[in-house]
């Protein structure tokens, strides 16, 4: 019998939080476990610290994560709670992704404060979004508008907008409704205009790969169509190497046993992108993420990659 809490690492953030409680409420439910068997730990990351510069400057992903990861790999913590989306394509030694909980919809809400619809705004309106992928699909939609940085929790973003720093912003609807923010977004964007960033939208639990007691308690909670969909747009991420200069979308749909995978690549300004569909089975997705990245690396060739920098 464990007699000491099982401790559940995470961000300080609201989102952050509510995804914790919601794992620790998910095992709890799955294993008749009582409360006091759960013990959330808040840790801030430089992600949370550093909040004045664009995340790809910073040098991007594993910013959110660094912190949270060396307590688990020194066992400080039983599992950690993430967004998919701020995960880097390579994990730590000894850590893996070992459950995915039920994806929220993966579409991004356009905010508008002087139209509904990006695009209603009028000629020359700033839009502000500190993602390289949100900014070149705006640019592509709508060159004319102005692009600017917006970083911050969901509650600065919203109040930016509020105080009239933009026309406009973008969120994660996910992180939205997750926050009981339902009514916030003016419009939900198609994933075929405005595909999502690969692995939006999906919570996602670390824990230590020899941990077996805590992976098949994890094992319990995982959502396997969420788990493939993931497993997919992070493989095409990884083939594409995660570049954090590159914008990037992609999602994956798991119907029954047949997994659809849809991708893009732009380029920062917007003004040119390819496309890759690739369909296949569910148990094949790391290998048609893989394969939808060579697949789009070879329709862009290599002057796409290094027309900027
Ligand atoms: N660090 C940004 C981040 N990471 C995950 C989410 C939203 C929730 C999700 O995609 O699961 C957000 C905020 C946003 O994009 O609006």
């Amino acid at each position: 019998m464990q007699t000491k809490p099982f401790r559940i690492g995470t961000r300080g953030s609201p989102l952050a939080l509510a995804q914790a409680y919601e794992t620790r409420d998910r095992l709890m439910a799955a294993h008749g476990l009582a409360e006091p068997m759960f013990e959330i730990v808040v840790l801030s990351t430089q992600g949370d610290r550093i909040t004045d510069r664009p995340l790809a400057e910073l040098g991007g992903k594993g910013l959110f994560t660094e912190e949270i990861e060396a307590q688990l790999r020194s066992g400080d913590l039983d599992l950690a709670v993430h967004s998919s989306k701020d995960m880097p394509t390579k994990l730590p030694e000894g850590l893996f992704l070992s459950a995915f909980l039920p994806r929220e919809d993966v579409r991004d809400a356009f905010i508008g404060k002087t139209a509904p619809k990006l695009t209603e705004l009028p000629h020359g309106a700033t839009v502000g979004s500190s993602s390289l992928r949100r900014q070149a699909l705006i640019r592509r939609l709508r060159p004319d508008l102005n692009v600017i940085t917006f970083r911050g929790q969901v509650d600065t973003r919203l109040r930016k907008l509020a105080e009239g720093q933009a026309d406009g912003t973008l969120l994660a609807y996910a992180g939205l409704r997750r926050l009981g923010k339902l009514d916030v977004p003016t419009e939900l964007l198609d994933p075929k205009d405005f595909p999502p960033a690969p692995a939006q939208g999906a919570i996602c639990i670390e824990s230590r790969t020899g941990d077996d007691r805590m992976n098949s308690l994890l094992a319990a909670i995982n959502d396997h169509p969420t788990y493939d969909a993931v497993t997919c747009e992070r493989a095409f991420l990884a083939a594409l190497d995660g570049s954090c200069r590159t914008p990037i979308a992609g999602y994956a749909v798991c119907d029954g046993d047949r997994l659809s995978f849809s991708g893009m690549i732009l380029t920062p300004d917007g003004s040119r992108f390819h496309e890759i569909d690739l369909e296949g089975a569910c148990g094949d997705a790391a290998e048609i993420g893989r394969a939808a990245g060579e697949a789009i690396r070879a329709k862009a060739g290599p002057d796409f990659f290094s027309s900027w920098s």
